[in-house]
């Protein structure tokens, strides 16, 4: 029996919906009154496909999936089920380029709640250990590996530091607690039960060192401000001049005559807990660490030499900018990393607000220029933690993170704790595809400076082989570009000259499959790879053509690299344009 049924609007997670019922083995999958925009055929009782673009004829019908079915992990394409079913219903043009983080916290933790975020696009959970016990974050993490595993997701799970900062541990009250101007408050490291009002205890003994009567104390970025009226030992007494709120673990800033007042503290970038919290990592298998308030590339260097000695798999370390000293060292610090946060949150305690638009565009170039993957976090879609519709504000500044081709962008309290975090995303998705459609139209990818990386001639070779496949990619217009990858590297190469079709990046190596999700238009695949590059290539190729992935007439543009063999002693790096018959 073989059914199709063929109508009109709906949306992707339609689809998702559909396949992801079908996965569970879900029986009770209802498509009465269900409309789609995409063609659907279901041969037999056990198999079903899915083609694009096909005649608008409106039907509806009801599915005979049996219970247990196993349809979409069938073959060994090693194609996540996301993209896939995104492939399917949009085409190699309508794939999203830009990847999304979303921050797990207790808003969303449950296994249904983390299918959906997968469901609608998630391609890395980021878990912020300044919060939640390890019990918890461990609890998460098995769930996402399990979803991987069961369900045919490919989420790369991420762990944030702590770092050590001074902030404020009580103010005095629960929650937030409002600050009138006029109000004299006392900052001091004195420990006290219970709330005191006016009082507020910072969590490290030296946190007024180096401040003087008459700075001033920036909250949170602008929060609210004190002046400093009086200085006793540590103490601290001061009184409101910008009345506002004090949030629980709220930050703080010094200004004097109008300059932030740099203080010296040695505080370690990773603490006792944050080592723990690494080898903790290590032991669940993540995949990223997001390491918090790096002020010099040696904490870096640091934490990479502990990895290559103590973890099994390769892990990659992220740097987050988020002080006044990672900017001064910031070439150096993208140098030593595998890839940057942009973590305008804290950065926005260290820097006058104003000044965050232009300190993020140069971060993503210089990101760009070294070919590190670099992700723009905080308060995107901040109102959505409350609200279920951004601001205007809000997308336009998603809009511009997209437009200056940054590879990711990142939730943080619309997921973990907000009321709608699948709605945030949603917004994350639609906003990035449309910037990226309108940014090929305009062909934007003509202003990027194409940076020279290597200084060795292989390094050179490999360089200028990708530079020249996206140029030609764009020029033909060619479907796709596919590579073949055991790290990475060229198809990172790829990836930084932004090209307009999507990269397929085949690999035979896990960690780099679970990597290339925060790299911008990669689309990994985990495959068998043998020596031979030409079996590779077909193989694939006809592995995409048995899917109905690609289709007789659409180019693929087929970069490859094959390291020297003793038969065939030279390296050999290639451009090939393959037209599927
Ligand atoms: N694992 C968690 N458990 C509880 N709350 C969390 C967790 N992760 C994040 N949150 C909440 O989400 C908010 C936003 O997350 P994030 O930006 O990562 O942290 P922060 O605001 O501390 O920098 C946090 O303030 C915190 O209230
Ligand atoms: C991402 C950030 O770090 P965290 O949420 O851990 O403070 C930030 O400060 O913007
Ligand atoms: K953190
Ligand atoms: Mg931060």
């Amino acid at each position: 029996m073989a059914m199709i049924f063929k109508s009109m609007s709906a949306s992707t997670s339609d689809l998702s919906f559909v396949r992801q019922s079908c996965i569970s083995g879900n029986p009770s999958l209802d498509l009465k009154n269900r409309a789609f925009n995409f063609g659907f055929c279901c041969k037999g009782e056990e198999k079903w496909k899915v083609k694009y673009g096909v005649a608008k004829v409106r039907a509806t019908v009801e599915l005979g999936v049996k219970k247990g079915s196993n349809v979409a992990l069938e073959g060994t394409l090693g194609l996540d089920l996301v993209s896939e079913g995104e492939l399917m219903v949009k085409g190699f043009r309508g794939l999203r380029k830009t990847k999304l983080v979303c921050t797990v916290g207790p808003a969303c933790s449950s296994l249904e709640d983390l299918e959906k975020l997968a469901m609608g696009g998630m391609n890395v959970a980021r878990l912020n250990m300044c919060h939640g016990s390890r019990e918890w974050h461990r609890d998460v993490i098995r769930k996402i590996k399990k979803m991987n595993e069961e369900k045919g997701f490919s989420v790369s799970v991420m762990i944030d530091t702590e770092g050590s900062q001074i902030h404020v541990v009580d103010h005095g009250a629960p929650s937030s607690v409002k600050v009138e101007e006029d109000s004299t408050w006392l900052f001091t490291t004195e420990h006290f039960e219970g709330s005191r009002p006016f009082t507020v205890q910072a969590n490290y003994k030296g946190f007024s060192e180096g401040i003087e009567v008459g700075d001033e104390l920036v909250i949170d970025g602008g929060m609210a401000c004190f002046v400093v009226i009086e200085k006793t030992g540590n103490d601290l007494h001061c009184k409101c001049i910008d009345a506002g709120l004090f949030l629980p673990g709220a930050k703080f800033s010094c200004w004097r005559d109008g300059k932030l007042v740099r203080r010296n503290y040695k505080f370690p970038t990773l603490s006792t807990k944050d080592w723990a919290d690494i080898n903790f990592g290590i032991a669940e298998g993540v995949d990223f660490f997001a390491l918090s308030f790096v002020n010099h590339a040696d904490s870096v260097k640091d934490l990479k030499n502990y990895l290559s000695s103590k973890s099994p798999k390769s892990i990659k370390v992220l740097a987050k900018v988020e002080s006044l000293e990672s900017l001064n060292n910031l070439e150096e610090i993208v140098k030593a990393s595998d890839g940057i946060v942009v973590a305008r949150g804290d950065l926005g305690v260290e820097i006058p607000l104003e000044q965050i638009p232009t300190v993020q565009e140069h971060i993503v170039r210089i990101c760009r220029q070294q070919n590190k993957p670099v992700i723009v976090a905080s308060q995107l879609l901040e109102s959505m933690v409350e609200y279920p519709t951004p601001t205007r504000a809000e997308v336009a500044d998603v809009s511009e993170a997209v437009r200056q081709y940054a590879d990711a962008l990142m939730l943080s309290g619309e997921s973990a704790i907000g009321s709608f975090g699948q709605k945030a995303l949603a917004v994350l998705d639609m906003t990035s595809s449309r910037m990226e459609s309108w940014s090929r139209e305009e062909n934007r990818q003509n202003l990027l400076n194409n940076h020279k990386l290597g200084a060795s001639l292989p390094d050179c070779i490999t360089e200028q082989i990708c530079n020249c496949a996206v140029e030609m990619a764009n020029k033909l217009g060619v479907d796709a570009i596919f590579v073949y990858t055991k790290h990475g590297y060229m198809a990172s190469l790829l990836s930084r000259n932004r090209p307009d079709p999507p990269i397929f990046a085949f690999t035979n190596d896990e960690s780099t499959r679970m990597a290339l999700n925060l790299q911008w238009g990669v689309v990994p695949l985990l495959v068998d790879l043998s020596d031979d590059a030409e079996s590779n290539i077909s193989k694939s190729v006809e592995l995409m053509k048995s899917k109905e992935l690609i289709n007789k007439g659409d180019v693929v543009l087929v970069v490859s690299d094959v390291a020297p063999t003793r038969t065939t002693p030279m390296a050999l790096q290639s451009i090939q344009v393959k037209t599927i018959i």
